[in-house]
This record gives structure tokens, C-alpha cells and sequence, in this order.
């Protein structure tokens, strides 16, 4: 299989809104991918249904040749837009509940990036800020030794100085057959680490290009393209 994911046709309605829309994509492996577009483009969208989350109206999306389900759960890591943790839970239980629950889990590389982040492994996440906690999520996905990184804003709630940590990691934890697919507004901070990046717009991939070429041909970074591309 040449490409890691393929997103062929794809639709997906919400009543009379069309959130993605006839959306062919293909994703390749051992790459840093930026997902990037105006707000309501259908990031989030496309994200769920590559995750199983949300079914296509049209179309077929495969990862590693399986459509979304047991076996593309198994090898895709995948951080959503909010939380489903438990609150009560303890940052060592969570991580003994991602140990049982995916094989390519490593405690020793969360214990690690936990500890150098200065988490408390008793704390309930409760108990830790909005900022932490996304820390924690990001921390137990980055923990798992994927295929495929769905990561949906993963720095949104970090401060700047965590947020340099935090892209070091994604950079160190994932191996090089491995794709990162990351969806953020925070473009300048992260389009250092990115090999490609996708511009959506309702619904539709404006382009899908390596950000070298980009800064070639335009000579401009990604952040200053983008409010280009998507002045309103
Ligand atoms: N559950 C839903 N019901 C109805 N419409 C929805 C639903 N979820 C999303 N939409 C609509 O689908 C479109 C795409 O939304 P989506 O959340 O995928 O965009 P996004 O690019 O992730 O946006 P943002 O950058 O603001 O997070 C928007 O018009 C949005 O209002």
C-alpha cells in the first residue's frame, strides 16, 4: 500500500450543512502533515470520520487498507478536540487504563514525558489546569507506538514554552513509517515540524502541498500564506 490513509469522494452532511464534500486526500507515510482552514472548513469533521466517530454520507476513507473500525483503531493514535477522561481518574490510572488498552502503549515513554513536565502521577485530573490536562491527553496519545498521529489542536491550551517541549516530543516519539496528521490554528508555532500541509475550505482540499515548496515558490512562511489564502 503505497499510502498510509486514502479519503476518496468523501462527503459528510449535517441536514442541509455540508461539512466535507466530495473530499479526495490522500496520506502518505513518515510525514508531519498540517490540517489547516478557516473556521467551520470541516477539519474536525474529516478527523471524526477518519477515526470512526462519524460515518460518511458518500464516499470511503481507508487507513492501512481497512476502513475506520477495529483493526484502524488499533494502529491509529488519536487526541480529540475535547476531553473524554474521566475526571476523577489519576494520571497513573489513566496510564495503566492506555496500557491495557492498546498493545503499542509505552508506559515508560508517558512516565517519562510526565516526569519531565513536572505532572504528578497521583493527581486526579480534576485537580490540574485546563493547560495540564491537555498536557496529560496529548502526553498518553504521543505514548503509542501508531501508524498514523490524529492530533485535533493539540496546543490550543499549552502555554508557548510547553508548546516547544510538546512539538519536540511528537518530533522524537514517532517513527519514521509513521504520519502525523495535526489540525491547529496555531500555525506559526508548528510549521516548523511540518513536512506537508493541507489547506480545507468548506469542505474541499484548496491544496495539499510540501511546505517547502510553498516557502519556494511564495517566499513566505505557512502563517503569512494561510492569511493569504484565507483573508476575509
Ligand atoms: N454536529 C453538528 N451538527 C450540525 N452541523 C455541524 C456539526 N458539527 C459541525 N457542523 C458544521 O459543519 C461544518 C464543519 O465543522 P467542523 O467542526 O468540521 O469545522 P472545523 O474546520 O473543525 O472548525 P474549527 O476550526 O472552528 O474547529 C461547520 O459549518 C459546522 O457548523
Amino acid at each position: 500500500m503505497e499510502f498510509l490513509a486514502e479519503i476518496r469522494g468523501v462527503t459528510k452532511s449535517y441536514g442541509r450543512t455540508v461539512a466535507v464534500n466530495n473530499m479526495n486526500l490522500m496520506i502518505p507515510r513518515g510525514k508531519i502533515i498540517g490540517l489547516l482552514g478557516p473556521n467551520g472548513s470541516g477539519k474536525s469533521t474529516l478527523i471524526k470520520m477518519m477515526n470512526g466517530l462519524l460515518t460518511p454520507t458518500a464516499g470511503s476513507i481507508t487507513i492501512n487498507g481497512f476502513a475506520p473500525g477495529i483493526q484502524t483503531k488499533a494502529r491509529v493514535a488519536y487526541l480529540p478536540e475535547k476531553t473524554y477522561l474521566q475526571d476523577g481518574m489519576r494520571v497513573c490510572d489513566i496510564v495503566d487504563y492506555f496500557c491495557d488498552f492498546y498493545e503499542d502503549f509505552n508506559r515508560n515513554t508517558a512516565f517519562t514525558m510526565l516526569q519531565s513536565l513536572g505532572i504528578s502521577f497521583e493527581a486526579r485530573l480534576k485537580t490540574l489546569s485546563k493547560g495540564t490536562k491537555e498536557k496529560v491527553q496529548l502526553i498518553l496519545v504521543m505514548s503509542r507506538n501508531a501508524d498514523l498521529y490524529i492530533l485535533d489542536e493539540p496546543i490550543a491550551g499549552v502555554d508557548p514554552a510547553a508548546r516547544d517541549y510538546i512539538l519536540k516530543t511528537i518530533i522524537s516519539n514517532y517513527s519514521e513509517n509513521a504520519s502525523i496528521l495535526l489540525s491547529t490554528h496555531l500555525i506559526s508555532d508548528i510549521e516548523n515540524i511540518l513536512d506537508e500541509v493541507i489547506f480545507i475550505r468548506e469542505g474541499q482540499v484548496l491544496s495539499h502541498l510540501p511546505v517547502d515548496q510553498i516557502r519556494e515558490q511564495y517566499g513566505r512562511s505557512i502563517d503569512s500564506y494561510f492569511r493569504e489564502v484565507f483573508a476575509c
